[in-house]
């Protein structure tokens, strides 16, 4: 199978080094010393679930290199949707799937937006990931799932086809047949986790373990569930119990990765998760005060890192 990544980062990087590792030919679009360190050495993924060293590997930061793929994993982070969206269009042929793994609720349909709908497979990565250094993917717990699935729920031998390679490749491909509830389940969660880690500075492991924090955590996740249920009537209350199991079952010393982009000094995907809980709550009618006084405070680094001067 031929495999573009655009955005061959944490998830992309690993992803798509499982690919590659595996004989697909994959083309892993990446930029800066990333970039530069994968042309030079390769690329090398430290895993729980073993370690990969691929000393050659397909990199480049032009698409045009690359041409019509199979599929495309659309790895970059949610303020660089629209403009690598326009950038993989010499990527793209009649027939190309392109698998999106943004946190958040609105990456598919802006991706589709640009690429055209019919090829865009909305996905969730339940994957902890990050550069540890150029060239270096470190994957840091055992969880590897990319869940994907068609719009209309139905099968397709396009999602069944790309869910085997990564199967043999070793990670965790789950085709769903109700791929919005995925992405709503994830959103409630993943904007309480997202925020209060970053907010705090501090891992999970501390913050589910004081009962003070943890109610606070909790009762984001539930605040933001109910605003998941005013835009998709259907999305089950388990939703909040999941959240939270998958919460405790987290390492002690993890933390979302957007308490990394903010070490980084990194753009904060946070319009993306408690700042679009806040506005879509206001557009349902469904009370946010959490999730808007988690958004006030950390709007201002936010804004900050956006510009690009933190
Ligand atoms: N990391 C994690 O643990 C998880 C992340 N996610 C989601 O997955 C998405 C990807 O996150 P993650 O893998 O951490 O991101 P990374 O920043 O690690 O990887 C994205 C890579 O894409 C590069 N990039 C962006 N735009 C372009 C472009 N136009 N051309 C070439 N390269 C480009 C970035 O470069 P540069 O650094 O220069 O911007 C970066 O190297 C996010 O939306 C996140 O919410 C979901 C679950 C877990
Ligand atoms: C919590 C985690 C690491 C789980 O995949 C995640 O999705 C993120 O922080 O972006």
């Amino acid at each position: 199978m031929k495999i573009g990544v655009m955005g061959a980062g944490a998830l992309g990087g690993f992803f798509g080094g499982r690919l590659a590792a595996d004989g697909h030919e994959v083309w892993m679009i990446a930029r800066g010393a990333h970039l530069a360190a994968m042309k030079a050495q390769g690329l090398r993924i430290l895993s729980p679930k073993g370690d990969a060293v691929l000393p050659n590997v397909l990199a480049t930061d032009d698409p045009a290199e690359v041409g019509p793929c199979d599929v495309i994993l659309f790895m970059v982070k949610n303020g660089d949707v629209e403009t690598a969206a326009a950038a993989i269009r010499p990527m793209i042929g009649p027939d190309t799937l392109i698998v999106t793994c943004q946190n958040g609720i609105s990456a598919w349909e802006r991706l589709g937006a640009i690429v055209g709908p019919g090829h865009v497979v909305p996905g969730v990565a339940r994957t902890p990931g990050e550069i540890a250094e150029p060239g270096v993917i470190r994957h840091t717990a055992m969880l590897d799932r990319l869940i994907f699935g068609e719009v209309d729920g139905n099968p397709s031998d396009r999602c069944r086809r790309l869910a085997e390679a990564m199967a043999a490749s070793g990670t965790t491909p789950i085709v769903s047949d109700n791929i919005m509830h995925e992405l709503w389940s994830k959103f409630v969660g993943q904007s309480a986790l997202a925020s209060m880690t970053t907010l705090t500075r501090m891992d999970i492991g501390p913050l589910r373990e004081n009962p003070v924090s943890a109610r606070l955590f909790y009762d984001a996740t539930a605040e933001a569930y109910h605003v998941g249920r005013a835009a998709v009537p259907d999305l089950p209350e388990s939703v909040i119990a999941e959240n939270w199991d998958f919460v405790e079952k987290l390492p002690y010393d993890m933390h979302a990765s957007m308490l990394d982009d903010l070490n980084r000094g990194k753009p904060l995907e946070h319009e993306y998760l408690s700042g679009d809980v806040v506005r879509l709550g206001e557009k349902f009618g469904v009370p946010t005060p959490i999730h808007s006084v988690l958004y006030a405070a950390l709007k201002p680094m936010a804004d900050r890192l956006a510009a690009g001067s933190a």
